[in-house]
């Protein structure tokens, strides 16, 4: 990944505060066009949280941030995002269609206007377009309520890419998928940064299942974040500092990284759970 692309996302020295105390600080890192970046981390150490500040739902408390050159919130279109996983009521009868179509024009659904038919045929090939990227053809006219969760989660995206963002912000889109699934979904993701050049950035709490289509990861944890390419973030001797203990990143036969630590360390233990915590496959 060369330098010379421009930055899509930029923290100089942001932190965020929430319910009174800061969850992380002092972060700075860049994330530049066509990047696909992993945000990683234990539960709770503000990852979805950091979307929010690029989102510009949640304010930095100090520093600089920057989304596509322009404060947060403030890019409009030029950013897609796909919320953490909800679930669909099986019984619910929109189509897989109508849901990509949501996303171009969600306030006007439903109203046909006068005089728009241009408008609304180019929007129809635009989301079979999209359809078509997301290898969803076969299922798209389903009601979303039958369609399994990995076909949801291809028709989800597909809704958050349907005006051409530059940038994708996408949290924990592989959560509640089966492990093919992770695998084809992650594949999908890394296909669309490279051929659509949109820059990613996914918030993951497994990084084995896209490790291969990475090209930075953003480590947060201990109220800090390290940047860089996977290699140099998820590495013993990094982790370790950013923790404040000892940590070690082991790699299974397999190649999946796994990285564990001493459970009772006061800088993680406090945010530990079921999920994440110190011994949890993936970084
Ligand atoms: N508006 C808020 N007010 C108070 N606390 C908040 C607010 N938003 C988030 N938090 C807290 O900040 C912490 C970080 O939340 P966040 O959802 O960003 O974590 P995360 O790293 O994405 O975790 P997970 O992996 O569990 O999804 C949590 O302890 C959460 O309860």
């Amino acid at each position: 990944m060369t330098d010379e692309r421009p930055a899509v996302i930029e923290l100089s020295d942001a932190a965020v505060r929430v319910g009174g105390r800061t969850l992380w600080g002092g972060v700075d890192l860049t994330v530049r066009h066509g990047e696909f970046a992993a945000v990683l981390g234990p539960n709770g150490a503000g990852k979805s949280t950091l979307l929010k500040v690029l989102l510009g739902l949640l304010p930095s408390a100090t520093g600089r941030v920057r989304v596509l050159d322009a404060a947060p919130g403030h890019a409009g279109r030029r950013v897609g995002y796909l919320p953490q996983r909800r679930s669909f009521d099986p019984g619910l009868r929109i189509r897989g269609t109508d849901i990509v179509r949501l996303g171009l024009d969600g306030h006007r659904w439903g109203l046909p206007l006068p005089g728009r038919g241009g408008r609304n045929a180019a929007a129809g090939t635009r989301v079979a377009e999209l359809i078509e990227l997301v290898g969803a053809s076969a299922y798209a006219n389903r009601p979303i309520g039958q369609c399994s969760g990995g076909e949801q989660q291809r028709l989800l995206i597909a809704q958050a890419l349907v005006q051409r963002p530059e940038l994708l912000l996408l949290d924990e889109p592989l959560d509640s998928l089966d492990l093919p699934n992770q695998s084809a979904i992650a594949t999908l993701i890394g296909r669309i940064c490279r051929e659509q050049e949109v820059a990613v950035m996914m918030v993951a709490h497994d990084v084995n299942p896209i490790l291969h289509h990475l090209d930075r990861v953003i480590y947060l944890a201990g109220g800090k974040a390290v940047s860089g390419p996977p290699g140099d973030v998820i590495t013993s001797d990094t982790l370790s500092v950013l923790y404040g203990t000892r940590v070690d990143v082991l790699r299974a036969s397999d190649g999946r990284m796994v990285v564990v630590g001493d459970p009772a360390a006061p800088a993680v233990h406090a945010d530990a759970s079921e999920r994440g915590g110190m011994h949890h496959s993936a970084a």
